[in-house]
């Protein structure tokens, strides 16, 4: 059975921007522990919200070198993540992959960096809607995924492949 949407995905708009890095490399992905704020001990791509004036590559870009101490060369935006989230802001989420990267990933304040084989993604330490979209991520696939949450679980889940991103973003 389709279950309808609990949401009016053509009215939705976010009150939070934020972004997502992943760097894949040889078979591996690098990925964080993050250590504080939102999904705190949960394994993720790095990333945060998008300050003012900031285009959402800048972010990607400038969340990663904050929290790892590497400078990523030419990100390429594959995904769009829709959040509607019972307890938090919804969350609008641009997501990148680059393959190359300056510098040595590094432990800060924010992140542990982690790389595992793309074969053995640790998914039950993730967001629970990672599993739908980061296998079309993998295959360097575009996307746009819609969810609802119902706290940490996805309620509705909705994904959409081989997306036209607008040049440049
Ligand atoms: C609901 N399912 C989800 N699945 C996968 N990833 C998710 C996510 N929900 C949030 N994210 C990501 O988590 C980061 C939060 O980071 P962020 O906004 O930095 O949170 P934090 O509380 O640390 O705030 P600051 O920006 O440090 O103020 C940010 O990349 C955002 O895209």
């Amino acid at each position: 059975m389709i279950r309808p949407s609990p949401i009016d995905w053509s009215t939705w708009s976010a009150p939070v921007h934020a972004t997502l890095m992943f760097v894949v490399r040889e078979g591996r992905i690098l990925l964080i522990e993050k250590k504080r704020g939102l999904g705190a001990g949960k394994i993720n791509g790095p990333g945060g919200k998008i300050d003012p004036g900031e285009t959402p590559r800048e972010c990607a870009m400038r969340e990663t070198e904050e929290e790892l101490l590497i400078r990523v060369k030419d990100p390429v935006k594959l995904g769009e993540l829709h959040f509607a989230m019972s307890d938090v802001p919804d969350i609008l989420c641009h997501v990148y992959r680059a393959g190359d990267f300056d510098g040595v990933p590094t432990e800060t304040d924010e992140a542990v960096p982690l790389w595992f084989a793309t074969a053995d993604i640790p998914y039950h330490r993730m967001w629970s809607d990672d599993r739908y979209w980061l296998p079309v991520m993998l295959e360097g696939r575009t996307f746009l995924g819609r969810f609802a949450f119902t706290g940490d679980d996805v309620s509705w889940n909705q994904l959409v492949t081989d997306v036209e991103w607008p040049e440049g973003e």
